[in-house]
């Protein structure tokens, strides 16, 4: 194992104690959840009862080919001619009771997981916890791989798991009488003494499987810890290509192919050593099981075999308790059998439960909740920090009215945009008081425009939906000087690589006019335009939203003549109001 293992900060197997408790919490929501109570119970019961149907098919078949072995050893032509026609319907049997019981087990996966889908994504994108979680939660890595992947796999698992169990218990109990009464009672001489053993091949069976069990979790154990490892390096190299790909005009200018391939191949490498070490494992246990199983096959044979040298029982009985002795000993090592699945599962249900923990944990973080009164702005900041504890900023107070115009300016990294996340309810490491307007919505603009997947018209009214009204747009998109952009207004393209950054800042000031807010944050959100482009803006701001509350972060003392009021860090943590 590389050092990388040693120091990352999640530890599958310090959950493992916890590993039910997990798993009850991640399920609990779905499975006591009124809306779809009937739907889900209703599939469950109706797959445990074709489970029970393909329990009793095997018993059927079982009694079928000790009756088959028997009529070829006794050249019985009637009896063989019934057994073939018997056997249309246990092939009609089971062919159905499988293809049913896999379609309504996948039916119900689809059902759970688009629950669980739907609710970590709620919880995911519920008052900004999405950006939360990656500030405060570092054990959470690709929260979208998370979503996307471990839950179907979690659901795919569980139910399997779930119900291979409870084939195997339902087999266990049918085999073991089947076994027990065909094998009879084994006599036992021993210094004198006589010992009976009644349903002897069942003891063996279960000595068999118990050993079985015991040296397969001695070899798989390590199995969880590396495909939790795995699932994150494969997410991990994933999003090193999306970003490459989001980012690729950058890189390209940079010329930056060289850096990149080195890390993307950093992160494969990640992929493939954990991989080794993942293939070595499950060719350990691989070549351990298939032994296993092998000998399953020849052990009740060669045990039995005298008796029917011994014209002790027929043909039919010998088969007949060879495939009990099979069915009970394969029910036995349900956990041998399906180690790599429980392995694999285990890890999916702590990386899920890693997830909701950190999304329990940054739901109840305090936050600046603003409140809805009157008709001011008013901030009332004890303190902002950085995520280290570090002071950005100390008791500052204001209250703008509408029409109040508020300018902040500062050094660089003096906390501009901070402050303006804290305005915005965000940032989680801020204290003191805020009241927003009663009526009226808030509109953020950060200096990186965000322009949505989608067409032109809806990144132009984002976060609102869009309005089919040219008449409307046409005169801003005059005074934006995005004229040119007018026939391309329901084309869906990647907007963000085709226009420029000036462009898309553009694009985001529009919003601010089409859908006029009670309070406008903006953080340099001009910062790419001419001098020329920016001014007319912040003149049309004053003429078009006369009502707005306007707090923009700007560096230049051009932009102060669109302000009545200035908030500036003179040195590190001091601010003035002026
Ligand atoms: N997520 C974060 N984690 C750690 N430190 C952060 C984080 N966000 C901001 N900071 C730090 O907080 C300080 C203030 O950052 P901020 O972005 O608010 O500065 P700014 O005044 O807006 O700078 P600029 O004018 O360059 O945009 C910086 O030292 C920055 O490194």
């Amino acid at each position: 194992m590389t050092d990388e293992h040693a120091t990352l900060p999640v530890s599958a197997s310090k959950n493992t104690r916890h590993l039910m408790a997990n798993f009850w919490r991640l399920c609990r929501p779905f499975w006591l959840n009124r809306e779809h109570w009937w739907q889900a119970w209703g599939l469950l019961a109706l797959i445990l009862a074709l489970t029970g149907g393909s329990i009793y098919i095997s018993k059927w078949y079982n009694t079928w080919q000790g009756e088959l072995y028997n009529a070829l050893q006794t050249l019985d032509y009637g009896a063989f001619k019934r057994l073939v026609l018997e056997f249309c319907w246990l092939a009609g049997a089971t062919i159905l009771v499988g293809v049913y019981n896999s379609y309504f087990q996948q039916m119900l996966q689809i059902i759970w997981r688009r629950w669980l889908t739907r609710s970590l994504l709620e919880q995911w994108l519920d008052q900004q916890n999405f950006y939360r979680l990656q500030l405060t939660d570092h054990k959470t890595d690709n929260p979208d791989q998370r979503i996307a992947e471990d839950v179907d796999e979690f659901v795919t698992g569980s139910l399997n798991l779930f119900l291979t169990t409870l084939n195997d218990l339902g087999t266990l109990v049918t085999f073991s009488f089947v076994l027990w009464g065909l094998t009879g009672p084994l006599r036992l001489v021993l210094s004198g003494h006589d010992f009976t053993i009644p349903g002897y091949l069942f003891w063996v069976a279960l000595l068999y499987a118990i050993v079985g069990t015991a040296v397969t979790f001695w070899i798989g154990v390590p199995l969880v810890r590396l495909n939790f490892f795995q699932q994150r390096y494969e997410a991990d190299f994933r999003y090193g290509l999306v970003r490459l790909r989001e980012n690729a005009d950058a890189v390209a200018m940079y010329k930056g192919e060289r850096q990149e391939t080195t890390v993307l191949t950093q992160r494969f490498s990640h992929v493939m050593s954990n991989f080794w070490l993942l293939m070595k494992k499950r060719k350990s246990l691989g070549l351990y099981v298939s032994s296993y199983t092998q000998l399953s096959i020849l052990f009740p044979l060669v045990v039995m075999a005298p008796r029917v040298f011994a014209k002790q029982i027929t043909l039919g009985v010998y088969m007949q308790i060879a495939d009990a002795f099979s069915q009970v000993q394969s029910a036995m090592s349900s956990i041998t059998n399906n180690f790599t699945e429980w392995a694999r599962w285990k890890s999916v249900v702590d990386r899920l439960s890693t997830f909701q923990a950190g999304l329990d944990q940054v739901a109840v973080m305090p936050r600046l909740q603003p409140a809805r009164s009157g008709v001011d702005m008013q901030a009332k900041l004890q303190m902002v920090c950085k995520p280290n504890g570090e002071i950005l900023l100390q008791d500052v107070a204001w209250s703008l009215k509408p029409g109040d115009r508020l300018m902040i300016s500062g050094r660089s990294g003096s906390g501009k945009s901070t402050l303006l996340r804290a305005l915005a309810g965000i940032w989680p490491y801020a204290q003191g008081q805020l009241a927003y307007p009663q009526t009226g919505n808030t509109l953020f603009l950060p200096q990186r425009p965000y322009l949505p997947l989608g067409t032109l018209r809806e990144a132009m009214y984002y976060p609102c939906p869009p309005r089919h009204d040219d008449a409307e747009l046409a005169p801003l998109l005059v005074l934006a000087g995005l004229t040119h952009l007018m026939s391309y207004l329901d084309l869906r393209e990647m907007w963000a690589h085709i226009l420029s950054v000036g462009e898309q800042q553009r694009v985001a000031l529009l919003r601010a006019l089409l859908n006029p807010p009670a309070v406008l944050l903006m953080d340099e959100a001009t910062s790419a335009l001419d001098a020329h482009s920016e001014q007319a803006f912040y003149q049309a701001l004053i003429e078009r939203l006369p009502q707005s509350i306007v707090v923009s972060v700007a560096h230049g003392n051009e932009l102060r003549p669109y302000h009545n009021k200035v908030l500036s860090c003179t040195a590190p943590g001091v601010w003035q109001m002026a």
